[in-house]
This record gives structure tokens, C-alpha cells and sequence, in this order.
């Protein structure tokens, strides 16, 4: 395929196409009857087993996928990837998260250089600061041992440490190394947030970690300017030293804002927002709160999804198998949205996370040549861990719209509770569960079977599911900080497989830009207004009737604004 020309001409999309109409006319229920499909539907690597023969698609369809991402290079991206070529065009930077995780003896070159030394360089860094403030060999202003982190930061530099940091809260091995510690994670601007960030901590223990890639994001930088007022009011401003630490690759913003370069963590720009869990934006929170030698197992995980996605043929290649299927949905059989359903409270996180790097990579209107684009890319993502979400929203997905679910299950769990009189222990209960969902989407139930149960002839048709409903089930041996890693890259590389084969940029995001100058706009009024009584202009009727309301009604700034902060 030319550079310029767009996937959707090629014959192998129009293959696809043409295609449905043949899937249309099966059943997932007489598709799962094939043993031999279901069989070849399932792969598994380093532990973890995945079952996408509850996918409308035959071993047909998965031959006319792969021959979709042969038209559309997709092996070759992910080759100049890995290699550091600037596939991140618009921006023209590299992609290489996988450096991130790389072994220490990798080579992994990004504009003629290794970058991988570096990479170790500051997680050797990480790993000796993060043991000096465990230890207590470094310490407060005060001299107390800093037993509680706030990583403050937004997006990437909040979402992917948050969701690792919750995955791990129960794993027994991390939970000991974390004992006495506390970690939050102070995301919103919102004063609400703040305050119920600092309930309950004393500044004379507690480290601010400040995570900004740009180290100009709006929010974060006045949550940080907000967290040095409280550590100053308490303990002067010379605790900051002690009690504020960076994560950017703008060191020279970190060093402006007042904290000292030496504890500045850095990354590169080579690495994007939500790709940076794996950087010291992730390593570095997490190794405070679990020590190193566990965030290094997760690293770990990843990196071997990483080698599995670079070496192993299509066929066998989970994310990219993963991603075929998604832009398969998506994009022929037309369901624009995706349910990410973990059965294991720990990754109560995932789909947050999950949601900005798919969404933010993804979400895009025209080809990486910048070409308005004939088709629609990304996918609307949202979950919650079940069985939660059977409670809530599965009704919809059942007998409502149509909504691909993957499954995820985990083996032992972190927690196992036995009791007595029990049948079955509460994880079976739970994984009950996770088993029968994909059958009941899969199979449904028709008005036969209701009127072999001698359901009432006007309830028949409120009972029956169509069924047909696709799935994908994805079973880990257990969830600790290995199969963490390797859960993420698995979504990471899926994402990156789908933008490769709609062929747009998933490494650049200025859809968010719009919302962010309008905001400086409105921000400018209300300091003007509030400061110099100048009245509201500039904005259309809506939005200037919306801000004089607004300046009208809300409380008056107090004269001592500094006193305010959120009393602990
Ligand atoms: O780490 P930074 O530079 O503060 O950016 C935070 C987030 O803001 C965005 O740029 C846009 O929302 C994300 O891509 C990024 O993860």
C-alpha cells in the first residue's frame, strides 16, 4: 500500500467487508461448536491463556485479518518501533516504552544512541532513593522517617501508577514490603481532591512526588504549588528540599519551581504521557511504597510481552491477535465500544487506565498523513470488575446494545478465603462467574428453551437473549507483579496494533489542546474580574452568561487566602 493511499481501498479491507455478510449468517452458538476453531482460537504464553473463539470470527476471518495488517505493514511498524524511528510523526519522537523495561544489557537505539544505559542509570537512581527513604536514612525536616508519598500528576502521570498501585495493594509479597506506608495520588484540581489527599497526613512525614512530563500542565502544577504551601506553612520553606522530589523530562522547569535538581527523576521524550508507567513516572512511586526489587518483577513482565510481541509470528502473537480482533469489531461489524471486565477487585484500575491509552492514542480523524479519514478509529472504553458490573450495567449488554467484552480472570487469587460451610470458596464463586458470562453472551437463550420451561407466553420475548454477543477471555496463572506487567503490555502493544492498521498516529494527542487554550481564555476573565471588576467579555451569550453567573455567586476571595488550605 502507497504511504497516501488509505487502508479501505486496499482489496484486503474490501475483502472484510464483503465478508461480514458470511458471518452474519452464522451463530456464535453453532460457531462454538467446532471444536477444531475453539482449539486453534486459543494461545497461550508465558502463563497466560487467551480464548477469543467467542469472537464472531472464523479461522477465515483471522486469515483475511492478517492479510489486512500485511497490507497495512503492520510487522513493519512494529519493527521501526522497536528500532526508534520517530513513528510519532506530528511530533517527530520516537515511541520506545519498551527501552523502559529493556534488560540492563539491551540495545535499544533511539537517534544513533543507546538508550537503555540511561534507562537503568535512573532506575538505579530510583533504587537507591527509594531505599534511603524506606530505610529512614533520609529523612524530614523534622528528622522523621517519610513513611507517606503523594504522587501528584495527571493522565499518564497518574493513571498507569494508580492502576499498578491498586493491583498490588493485596499481592502478599508487595503488601509486606509496604507495611506502614501509605501512597495517594493527588490527580484533580479540584480542592475537593486536595483535601481528601492530605486528611490524616502530617506533613513532617509525608514526600511530595511531583510527576509531570512537560512539568506545565495546568492542574498539576498548581496542586504542586498547593502542596508546597502546605509543607511550607508547617515545617518553612527549606523543607521543601527535603520534602519534594520531581519526575519530568524538563528538569530546568523542575529546578525554576524550586526543587533541587539532584532530586529530579528524569525521563525522555521519547516516551509518551500514557505510555510512562514503566519510566520513573510509575517506578518511582511505586518503589517508594514497595521497594524496587518488586517494581522490577513488573518491569520484568512486561518486557517479556514486549519480546513475545516483537518475535512471535501473527498467529500466535497475543496483542496482535488482540488488536486484528478489536479493529475487526470495530470497524466491519460496527461496534464502536469495548467493556473491559476484570473478575479480581485488584484491577478495579485497569479500565481507567485503559480508557486513556486507547483512547487517547486512538481517538483520531484523519491517517498519520493527515488525510480526513472514511472510517471510524478507536473504540469507547469503559469497565468495572465483576461481579460488580453484572449488578450495574451488564443488563444493557445482555439484551441491549451489542458491546465486545474482555473477560479477565485470574487463577489464584491474591486473597483466598475458605469457609467451613461453605460449597465453594469465594474466589470459585467469583470465578463462577467469570467463566459463565461468556457463554451467556455467546449462546443467549431462545424462546424454545423459555417455552420448554413453561415460561408464560408475555414474558417469553423480556426473556430471551439473542445472544451472538462476542468475547474474549483472558486467563493469568496469578496476579502479582510479573503478570501485572505483562497485563499492561499486552493492552499497550493491542493499542498500538489497531492504530498501525487504521493507520493513523496513536503516539500524539492534540485533541486535547482545544479545551486546554479555552480554558487560559476563561481563566484570564476570571483573574481580571475578580482583581480589576472587569466585566465578562469575549465569550459567546451561553458561556459569558454561564461565568458572570458564576463570579456573582461564588464566594468572595478571603484576605488571607494561605490559611484556607484544607485544615488536617
Ligand atoms: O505529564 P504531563 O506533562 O503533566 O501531562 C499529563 C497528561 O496531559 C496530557 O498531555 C493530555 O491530557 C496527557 O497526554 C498526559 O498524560
Amino acid at each position: 500500500m502507497a504511504s497516501s493511499a488509505l487502508i479501505s481501498d486496499t482489496e484486503s479491507w474490501k475483502d472484510l467487508r464483503a465478508h461480514v455478510e458470511e458471518i452474519n449468517k452464522t451463530h456464535l452458538r453453532d460457531l462454538m461448536n467446532n471444536t477444531n476453531r475453539c482449539q486453534s482460537m486459543m494461545v497461550e504464553f508465558d502463563g497466560i491463556v487467551i480464548d477469543y473463539s467467542r469472537q464472531r470470527a472464523t479461522l477465515d476471518t483471522l486469515n483475511k485479518l492478517f492479510s489486512l495488517a500485511e497490507a497495512a505493514r503492520v510487522k513493519e511498524k512494529i519493527i521501526r518501533m522497536f528500532n526508534g524511528e520517530h513513528i510519532n510523526s506530528t511530533e517527530n519522537r520516537s515511541v520506545l516504552h519498551v527501552a523502559l523495561r529493556a534488560p540492563r544489557d539491551a540495545v535499544i537505539n533511539c537517534d544513533g544512541k543507546n538508550v537503555v544505559p540511561e534507562v537503568w542509570h535512573v532506575l538505579d537512581k530510583i533504587r537507591d532513593f527509594s531505599e534511603r527513604v524506606r530505610s529512614g536514612a533520609w529523612v524530614g525536616a523534622t528528622g522523621k522517617t517519610l513513611k507517606d508519598v503523594v504522587a501528584v500528576g495527571i493522565g499518564g502521570s497518574f493513571l498507569g501508577p494508580l492502576f499498578v498501585h491498586t493491583a498490588l495493594q493485596t499481592e502478599a509479597e508487595a503488601r509486606e514490603c509496604a507495611r506502614g506506608r501509605q501512597l495517594r495520588f493527588l490527580a484533580n484540581v479540584d480542592p475537593i481532591d486536595v483535601a481528601r489527599n492530605i486528611t490524616g497526613l502530617n506533613p513532617e512525614t509525608t514526600l511530595v512526588v511531583v510527576v509531570s512530563k512537560t512539568f506545565t500542565t495546568a492542574e498539576t502544577m498548581l496542586n504542586a504549588r498547593t502542596m508546597r504551601e502546605w509543607i511550607s506553612s508547617a515545617l518553612g520553606p527549606q523543607a521543601v528540599a527535603k520534602h519534594m522530589v520531581a519526575v519530568s523530562t524538563n528538569l530546568m522547569l523542575v529546578e525554576q519551581f524550586g526543587i533541587d535538581p539532584n532530586n529530579a527523576f528524569a525521563f525522555w521524550d521519547w516516551v509518551g504521557g500514557r505510555y510512562s508507567v514503566c519510566s520513573a513516572v510509575g517506578v518511582l512511586p511505586l518503589s517508594l511504597q514497595y521497594g524496587f526489587s518488586i517494581v522490577e518483577k513488573f518491569l520484568k513482565g512486561a518486557s517479556s510481552v514486549d519480546q513475545h510481541f516483537l518475535s512471535a509470528p501473527f498467529e500466535k502473537n497475543i496483542p496482535v491477535l488482540l488488536g486484528l480482533l478489536s479493529v475487526w469489531n470495530v470497524s466491519f461489524l460496527g461496534y464502536p465500544a469495548r467493556a473491559i471486565l476484570p473478575y479480581s477487585q485488584a484491577l478495579e484500575k485497569l479500565a481507567p487506565h485503559i480508557q486513556q491509552v486507547s483512547m487517547e492514542s486512538n481517538g483520531k480523524g484523519v491517517s498519520i498523513d493527515g488525510v480526513p479519514l472514511p472510517y471510524q478509529t478507536g473504540e469507547i472504553d469503559f469497565g468495572e470488575p465483576g461481579t460488580n458490573g453484572q449488578h450495574s450495567f451488564y443488563q444493557l449488554i445482555h439484551q441491549g446494545r451489542v458491546i465486545p467484552c474482555d473477560f479477565i480472570g485470574v487463577v489464584k487469587s491474591q486473597q483466598p478465603i475458605y469457609l467451613k460451610d461453605e460449597v465453594v470458596n469465594n474466589h470459585d464463586e467469583l470465578m463462577s462467574n467469570f467463566f459463565a458470562q461468556p457463554d451467556a453472551l455467546a449462546y443467549g437463550k431462545t424462546p424454545e428453551q423459555l417455552q420448554k420451561e413453561n415460561i408464560p407466553e408475555h414474558l417469553v420475548s423480556h426473556k430471551t437473549f439473542s445472544g451472538n454477543r462476542p468475547s474474549l477471555s483472558i486467563l493469568l496463572p496469578s496476579l502479582n507483579a510479573y503478570n501485572i506487567g505483562q497485563l499492561l503490555a499486552i493492552y499497550e502493544h493491542r493499542v498500538a496494533v489497531q492504530g498501525f492498521v487504521w493507520c493513523i498516529n496513536s503516539f500524539d494527542q492534540w485533541g486535547v489542546e482545544l479545551g486546554k487554550s479555552l480554558a487560559t481564555q476563561v481563566r484570564k476573565q476570571l483573574h481580571a474580574s475578580r482583581k480589576k471588576g472587569e466585566s465578562v467579555e469575549g465569550f459567546n451569550f451561553s458561556t459569558k452568561t454561564l461565568i458572570t453567573r458564576y463570579l456573582e455567586t461564588s464566594d468572595d476571595v478571603p484576605s488571607d487566602p494561605s490559611t484556607l488550605l484544607p485544615n488536617i
